[in-house]
């Protein structure tokens, strides 16, 4: 195969995604269809050619072609540009020859989408207008209709088309993460009016976190029935919560979502921050990969996840500041924690900091690559 296989390059005519890959003969597995990309073998836990690896926000403020693409343009309005969105979603992956791409949105979008006044302001992340706090807010949740978002399925399409074989993964913001923003009104560090609707209306928690989960699981849909090749759910928030109110509160909701997608057959990422105590339960939800944070090792959150799920993670973000040979032996001590695990696929613990020296990226994809070349 000419180039770099895991480039990004238009599809040549008359190839589909998906079918088998090829065997060199020589050992060697060839990627040549997304179905056969490392990151996809990775998630459905099967033999991989490398350690796949792609970075949470990698598509962001870190990279000086995106603060270039965005300049005078309003986040919110960004993702509604098919063209903008495609470059943008590609930007890392040409930069940083990733195993994946990460479609470039929010987790408001679908709220925004179906008319709330909301915005993201920058430094601060989501603001809504008109916190939900009572039973008469939620009509103002109505459902999500496919048409609600032509963008992104035009986007999506453009996407992939570019991509070729690198797998594009769509995403959603988890039931619980969009109502704490919906009911704190912009971000919390206590979540204080969030844990309250919950623990003190139960019904009117259970409500709103349906609805969500209706809105979410249109969101994943569109954006795999446009050809997205997996789905992550960010529920980065949830770790504020205790195993058992998760359980009974949020799991109904994010299961549903989970469930909902299921049919589809592509793999499906369960994330958030602060999840020691909860990874068991993130699977339980109905993922195929779980994503951990920093704080828990890959071999014990193997343990704690239990058999026959792959795992997401899990380098602290912040280690990029530190000298590059550090970089490489903190990589090197993820690398090892999940040297047994069949399905692995490297990131970070939380999304890439905006001040983040894309250089440092770009050397840790090219370490993991290497040192885990099978
Ligand atoms: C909680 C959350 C949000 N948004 C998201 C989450 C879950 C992931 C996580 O836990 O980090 C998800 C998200 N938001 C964005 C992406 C793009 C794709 C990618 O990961 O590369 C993704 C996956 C773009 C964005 N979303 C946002 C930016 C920055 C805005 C800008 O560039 O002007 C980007 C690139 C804004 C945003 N939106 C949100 C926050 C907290 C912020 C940052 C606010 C700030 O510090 O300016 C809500």
């Amino acid at each position: 195969m000419a180039g770099n296989p895991r480039r990004p390059r238009v599809r040549p005519a008359g190839a589909t995604p998906g079918g088998a890959g090829h065997s060199t003969g020589h050992g060697r597995l060839l990627c040549v269809t997304v179905t056969d990309s490392p990151f996809l073998r990775a998630c459905r836990r099967e033999p991989v050619p490398h350690t796949p690896v792609w970075f949470m926000r990698q598509a962001g403020r870190s990279l000086p072609e995106y603060r270039k693409a965005r300049q005078g343009i309003a986040m919110l309005d960004s993702c509604t540009r098919p063209e903008l969105v495609t470059e943008i979603t590609l930007q890392p992956v040409r930069r940083h020859n990733v195993d994946a791409a990460v479609y470039f949105s929010d987790i408001v979008v679908p709220l925004k989408a179906i008319g709330l006044d909301l915005d993201i302001k920058p430094g601060v992340g989501p603001v809504v207008a008109e916190p939900i706090r009572g039973r008469a807010d939620l009509e103002r949740l109505r459902p999500l209709e496919p048409d609600d978002i032509g963008y992104i399925t035009e986007a999506v399409r453009m996407v992939t088309a570019e991509l070729g074989e690198t797998p594009l993964i769509g995403f959603a913001g988890a039931p619980f993460t969009l109502a704490s923003y919906l009911v704190e009104g912009g971000p919390s560090r206590n979540h204080e009016h969030t844990k309250a609707l919950m623990y003190g209306d139960p019904g009117l928690w259970a409500d709103l976190l349906d609805r969500l989960a209706d809105i979410t699981a249109t969101f994943l849909s569109v954006q795999i029935e446009a050809g997205a090749s997996a789905v992550q759910l960010f529920d980065s928030w949830v770790g504020a919560l205790a195993p058992a109110d998760y359980r009974r509160a949020v799991l109904p909701a994010s299961s549903k979502v989970l469930a909902s997608v299921a049919h589809h057959g592509v793999p499906r990422i369960h994330f958030g921050v602060g999840t020691g105590e909860l990874l068991g339960l993130l699977g339980e939800a109905g993922a195929d990969v779980v994503g951990v944070d920093w704080r828990v090792p890959l071999d014990e959150a193997a343990r704690r996840v239990g058999p026959g799920m792959a795992l997401q993670g899990n380098l602290d973000p912040a280690v990029l500041f530190a000298p590059p040979q550090v970089v490489e032996e903190e990589a090197g001590r993820v690398l090892d924690a999940a040297a047994d695990l069949p399905g692995h696929i490297f990131n970070l613990g939380h999304g890439v900091l905006p001040d983040t020296d894309p250089d440092a990226l770009t050397r840790l994809v090219a370490y993991v690559h290497e040192r885990t070349a099978r």
